[in-house]
């Protein structure tokens, strides 16, 4: 039964985080509460009040009662009216603040879940539960409290001067009640379900909105607008489906309980007309009876809208308890060991992997050493376990059999946030947000950083001059994502930004699209300077690079198959000489780079 929604499994699943999100706005709560209760307490006192009217006044010509009773009838409302002010103010604030709260609760959360998460849900999604069901649950709390309470009390209250006017009347009214139950509950159910489908619903327009924007150059690329725009119609449909369904559900009970009301005056007036013209039931009995029957209707239709509230806030309270019941990443921990740098270097020994939630190994058995200061290379078919491999350092996933060890340590004994301080990523995809390049090359730093050093950092990775020639300089905004610039350019702003941060480690996740040949050679300068000091591990895709490292590890399928220098694997008749001439046929490595 919804009234009981403290039995709803849902809310049984969420009781533990409410209870924390109320108790600091507990106070503003009672407040509404007990202000909510001197308004139910005035309203029920009308049709008291209405009696004696008629019945003083009227009947009995009482002409001492002409000044007290219609005071006593302004002085109800007026009190109502300030306690229902009071109340629905301390109630909307509690809400506000508490769901302010949670949204601050839930995007700390969001941002420290472990690596793995973010790829099984979809960006849309998750924003959609930060605002659509924050905002859902603000209101559906403000508003259920006020319509539970209030509502509930008057309903109580009013049914109170009911009886007191004429238990015998009430009676009558009762056989009503389930023709007034059924609907709501009917409703209710329905209410729960299509606010589910909203809430998805608007998570997939989100999800798809997001998606679009970020790969607005591959849509426009293959002139994929149209399909784009069908299938943007199709969820903006769908939400908007759902929604309609909900309005009509949750509109239809106001008339059906209005049409109840009316039913419910004109059963009074049938039993009771009767009893007034043969003097046994007095005229002001009757017409406070009346008014009370329709007095119920507001409140019950608020209690009704109450139950769809609830509903409505249970859907969107358990799709951000969904996110909060996944434990956060903890990148720090009081036991866990902090490192400043690599000093011996790495060894991953007999590493085994596989992505949460599937069935086949990403690595499988893996060892091999990387000493400190050295320059490796890993080589291999597209996934063949390169990524994951270089994922495994920062602890962005943790391996599922063997054991990395950095300088001797256990990798798992060391501290993320540590271990990502001293490892420096520049990825195929530089991340850059759409603020000045500055702001981009400081981000995420906490120090100070001198003008000269950060000039000095974009020398080093042969940026500075492409950036002063912008029109403002280091103060030029990069727009969304980097648009603004050249994919050499961002290359180069990533390996400035590795300057400035100077970690021990440098993984490099070289981009398999070709840069211009003049870029080619400013991204190989500058990687030249920003690797010297530095143990390098590149995932290479350009024989230039592979021909630099000291060791080449040559993946496939997971498996670590060949080891050793460019020169001495191709000397032999190795997997990896037959992968590179495969490489050089098809076009993917240009074979002048050998000679
Ligand atoms: N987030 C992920 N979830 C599930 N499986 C993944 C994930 N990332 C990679 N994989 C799978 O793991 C295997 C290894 O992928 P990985 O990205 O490490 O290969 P790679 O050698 O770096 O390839 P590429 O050169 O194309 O980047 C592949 O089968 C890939 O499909």
């Amino acid at each position: 039964m919804t009234f009981f929604f403290w039995k709803d499994p849902a809310y049984i699943r969420i009781r533990p985080y409410f209870h924390g999100w109320v108790r600091p706005y507990r106070g503003k709560l009672i407040g509404g509460i007990l202000l909510g209760f001197v308004a139910s307490a005035m309203t029920s006192g009308v049709p008291l009040v209405l009696k004696q009217l008629i019945d003083r006044i009227f009947t009995e010509k009482n002409t001492h009662f002409l000044f007290i009773l219609p005071f006593s009838f302004f002085l109800l409302f007026a009190l109502k009216g300030l306690a229902v002010f009071y109340q629905n103010y301390l109630l909307r604030i509690a809400a506000l603040q508490m769901v302010n709260d949670v949204r601050k609760t839930l995007f700390s959360h969001l941002v420290s879940l472990p690596m793995g998460y973010y790829g099984r849900e979809g960006t849309g999604s998750l924003m959609g539960r930060v605002t659509y069901d924050a905002e859902r649950l603000q209101s559906g709390v403000a508003n259920t409290l006020r319509d539970l309470v209030q509502q509930g009390f008057t309903i109580v209250g009013v049914l109170g001067s009911m009886i007191v006017m004429s238990p015998r009347l009430t009676l009558f009214l009762m056989v009503m009640l389930p023709a007034v139950l059924i609907p709501i509950r009917k409703t209710g159910k329905k209410l729960k379900t299509l606010s589910r489908r909203t809430q998805e619903s608007f998570g997939d327009v989100n999800q798809h909105l997001s998606e679009t924007l970020s790969s607005i150059r591959l849509i426009k690329g293959v002139v994929s607008e149209e399909l784009e725009k069908e299938k943007f119609k199709a969820f903006s449909d769908e939400f908007v489906g759902a929604q309609i369904k909900t309005a009509k559900y949750s509109n239809l009970l106001s008339p059906i309980m209005e049409t109840l009301g009316a039913l419910a005056a004109g059963i009074a007036v049938w039993a009771g007309g009767y009893a007034v013209i043969k003097g046994t039931l007095s005229f002001g009995t009757l017409v406070g009876f009346i008014a009370a029957a329709q007095m119920l209707y507001q409140p019950i239709k608020g209690f009704a809208g109450a139950q769809a509230d609830i509903q409505q806030s249970l859907a969107a309270a358990e799709r951000i308890v969904d996110i909060l019941a996944v434990p956060e990443e903890r990148v720090t921990s009081p036991g866990a060991k902090t490192i400043t740098a690599l000093r011996e270097g790495i060894e991953f020994r007999h590493i085994s992997f596989a992505y949460p939630g599937t069935e086949s190994s990403a690595l499988d058995d893996v060892s091999l050493s990387i000493p400190a200061g050295s320059f490796v290379a890993l080589v291999g078919a597209s996934g063949s376990g390169k990524s994951t491999l270089a994922n495994l350092l920062p602890r962005f996933y943790e391996p599922t059999k063997g054991e990395i060890l950095w300088d001797g340590m256990p990798l798992s004994e060391i501290a993320p946030a540590s271990l990502r301080s001293v490892i420096g990523f520049v990825t195929q995809d530089v991340v850059l947000m759409n603020q000045s390049i500055r702001d981009n090359l400081l981000y995420g730093l906490t120090r100070e950083v001198p003008e000269e050093e950060l000039i000095a950092a974009a020398r080093t990775a042969y940026a500075h001059d492409f950036i002063s020639a912008l029109p403002k300089g280091y103060d030029t905004r990069v727009g969304e994502r980097g648009i603004f610039l050249s994919g050499g350019e961002k290359q180069r702003l990533a390996l400035a930004r590795v300057v400035l941060r100077d970690p021990s480690l440098l993984v490099l996740d070289e981009a398999t699209s070709a840069l211009d040949s003049e870029s080619e050679w400013v991204v190989q300068k500058a990687l030249e300077s920003v690797m010297k000091g530095r143990t390098t591990i590149a995932i290479a895709h350009r024989l230039t690079t592979i021909r630099q490292a000291q060791t080449v590890f040559v993946l496939e399928k997971g498996r670590l198959i060949e080891s050793g220098s460019h020169e001495e694997l191709m000397r032999t008749d190795s997997r990896y000489k037959s992968f590179i001439l495969h490489l050089m046929r098809t076009g993917e490595m240009v074979p002048e780079e050998i000679l």
